[in-house]
């Protein structure tokens, strides 16, 4: 079983005062969904730099199952809000390319990639080229490409912010399949209070100046969805608007200071 382990990282930007991160420690296991919540500029997205190997912390420790994290690997897939998607090759191309990475013989990697863009709601839209899918279809692609690599983990930067809100919901059911099915560990960066509530194991807070965890949450209001709640039910229980109320109020609370 896989983990990953940030412990006690100090992270500084070159010419900034104070550190982006300041003794955050985090760990993130199979079948786990964190998603980090926070105000713009708390270091959400360099916490995820450094968890996907882009960036290196100035003190504290990087662990995956024990080892050192010393730059990028297969078993961390990475989803960004724009995603980087090769424009020029088709849908199935673009899933066909990370099976390319992970050594799939030439002659099955088409028919695992259109396996895959069924498993994401994108049947039959193999041969289009990119610039003619939606938003929502492009970060669907985005996550079959991500599935591709079959990654132990998947670290997502606010993968939903560009979506209106009713693909936003029909992507928040997707990111629950996908962990269900894999129970891969998934780290979100979110800005959506909601989001983080509705599809997370663990919500975390950060604070920024400097960039630091202020409260940890478990939660499980997805296996409601799992049990066969509806999503809008879920999200409108009053335990739900409790938390959230919580959560909005501890950020705000940091953003007044
Ligand atoms: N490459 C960089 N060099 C210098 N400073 C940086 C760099 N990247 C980010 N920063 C600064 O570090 C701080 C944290 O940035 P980061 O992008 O991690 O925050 P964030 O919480 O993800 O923000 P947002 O929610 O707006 O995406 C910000 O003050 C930002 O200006």
């Amino acid at each position: 079983m896989s983990r990953l382990e940030i412990s006690n990282v100090t992270a500084h930007y070159e010419g900034a005062a104070a550190p982006v991160l300041a003794n955050v420690s985090l760990a993130l296991g199979a079948g786990e969904f964190v998603a980090v919540i926070g105000r713009s500029g708390c270091g959400k997205t360099t916490l995820l730099n450094l968890a996907a190997g882009f960036a290196f912390p100035t003190s504290g420790r990087l662990t995956l199952d024990g080892q050192p994290v010393r730059g990028p690997g297969p078993e961390r897939a990475v989803v960004f809000q724009d995603d980087a998607l090769f424009p020029w090759l088709s849908a199935v191309d673009n899933v066909a390319f990370g099976l390319q990475l992970k050594g799939v013989p030439k002659n099955d990697r088409r028919e695992a990639a259109r396996g895959l863009l069924a498993r994401v709601g994108l049947a039959g839209l193999d041969e289009r080229p990119i610039w003619r899918l939606s938003g929502g279809q492009r970060q669907r692609l985005g996550l079959a490409r991500a599935l591709a690599i079959e990654p132990a983990f998947l670290l997502m930067d606010e993968p939903l912010g560009a979506l209106d809100a009713m693909t936003r919901e029909h992507m928040q059911q997707l990111l629950l399949d996908i962990f269900l099915a894999t129970r891969a560990g998934i780290l979100l960066i979110t800005h959506s209070i909601e989001e983080a509530l509705f599809l997370a194991t663990r919500v975390v807070v950060m604070a920024p100046n400097p960039g630091r965890i202020v409260r940890t949450l478990d939660v499980d209001f997805s296996r409601r969805v799992r049990a066969g709640e509806s999503a809008r039910a879920v999200k409108s229980a009053p335990d739900f608007i409790e938390a959230r109320a919580e959560l909005l109020d501890l950020v705000f609370e940091r953003e007044a200071q």
